[in-house]
């Protein structure tokens, strides 16, 4: 019998009480075998990719897990091949391979392009990533319109959206299947809240809102879950904490990378609901950037309900505090900046890079 990683264990949102939803997942799992899908992982080889690229051998939803990046991949495909769980491991690289490593996709996770290095903001990054989301978008399109896709790679604010518009471009954009993955977010906010509060951290759900760098991260503290009670100085010192989680890791890092560990973590995490999703599980709730008409924005990212096609209900922000509501006016026009600067990128012919 199959073992379930830790990981995929701790990975239940924390909705309607953790025994409840242990059951309905043994329940979901044993139905999950039957329908198990195939997850394309693009930039496997690199740091988010190979531990991610770990944690989806080892989850129960996949049947197959096909993996790609401009280098490195094939002995990424071996090593990960000889771990024995049953999910079938496939290795692809070269534009020409592209194709094949789509082909039949359920799911497409997208971690490819380059991280910060001290000093930089992720809307540094968007000069070389934009043509890689970009490019490989256009490939989705064409061999597997139907799958989800999951985007990790920053800036997610731009990102994106630009992969909404070369799906729109190509007449497949189905809103409910792209999604801009801010798991991380909420899994440093569940870790930060938890320590400063004493609880148990896999008791712990805070609602992260808004996208993904610096302000635009907005954490819902008054929303946690369990309900806890902060003064006004814990609010503001978490809250800029969590803002700012990526960089402590980058400058942590001092030259080396972003956040991967964790991060893969956090993409195993949202993979896997996106899976129970697809597989009609009920209940299955994850942060993620996606359209939205909760604000005056295109894109804003809430906790969505995930079922057979994606992203099935935006939910509201909810009653929010004064500090909070604050928060939301301070990120919009942040935001809007991210977002008219990838639907113009898009927009443009001919912009995309060489995959
Ligand atoms: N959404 C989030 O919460 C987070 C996002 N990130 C972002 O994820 C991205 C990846 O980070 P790392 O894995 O640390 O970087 P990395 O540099 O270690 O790995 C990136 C991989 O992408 C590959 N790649 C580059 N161009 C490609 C293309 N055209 N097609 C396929 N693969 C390609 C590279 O060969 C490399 O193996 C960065 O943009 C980073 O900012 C990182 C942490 C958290
Ligand atoms: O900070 C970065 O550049 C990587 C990232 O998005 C995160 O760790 O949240």
């Amino acid at each position: 019998m199959r073992r379930v990683s830790p990981s995929t264990a701790s990975s239940l949102p924390v909705i309607s009480g953790r025994h409840a939803a242990t059951s309905r997942r043994s329940a979901a799992i044993t139905e999950a075998r039957a329908g198990a899908r195939k997850v394309a992982l693009l930039g496997a080889a690199g740091g988010i990719g190979q531990p991610l690229a770990l944690l989806l051998k080892m989850q129960p939803y996949v049947a197959e897990l096909s993996l790609y990046d401009i280098a490195n991949t094939v002995g990424v495909a071996a090593d990960l091949s000889h771990c024995n769980t049953s999910v079938q491991v496939t290795g692809h690289t070269g534009e020409e391979n592209l194709a094949a490593c789509l082909e039949g996709a359920d799911l497409v996770v997208i971690p490819a392009g380059v991280p910060r290095k001290p000093g930089m903001t992720r809307d540094d990054l968007f000069n070389i990533n934009a043509g890689i989301v970009k490019k490989l978008a256009i490939k989705i399109a064409e061999h597997c319109p139907q799958a989800v896709i999951a985007i990790i790679s920053n800036p997610v604010n731009s990102t994106v959206p630009i992969t909404a518009e070369v799906m729109k471009a190509a007449g497949v954009y189905d809103k409910r299947k792209v999604l801009g993955v801010t798991t991380l977010d909420v899994v440093r906010a569940n870790t930060f809240v938890a320590e400063a509060k004493g609880l148990a951290v896999q008791d712990v759900d805070v609602p992260v809102v808004g996208g993904h760098a610096g302000v635009t991260i907005l954490p819902l503290l008054s929303q946690t879950n369990p309900t806890v009670s902060f003064t006004d100085d814990e609010m503001a010192k978490l809250t800029d904490r969590i803002q700012n989680a990526g960089t402590e890791v980058v400058e942590a890092k001092a030259g080396a990378g972003s956040a991967t560990l964790s991060m893969a973590y956090a993409a195993a995490r949202f993979s896997e609901s996106v899976l129970r999703g697809l597989e009609g599980e009920p209940d299955v709730y994850e942060a993620a950037y996606v359209e939205s008409s909760v604000t005056e924005l295109p894109y804003f990212a809430t906790k969505v309900r995930l079922g057979p096609n994606g992203a099935e209900e935006v939910l509201p922000l909810g009653k929010l505090t004064p500090f909070e509501e604050k928060g939301v006016q301070e990120l919009i026009p942040v935001l809007k900046k991210n977002i008219d600067t990838g639907v113009e990128f898009a927009q443009k012919k001919e912009a995309a890079a060489k995959v």
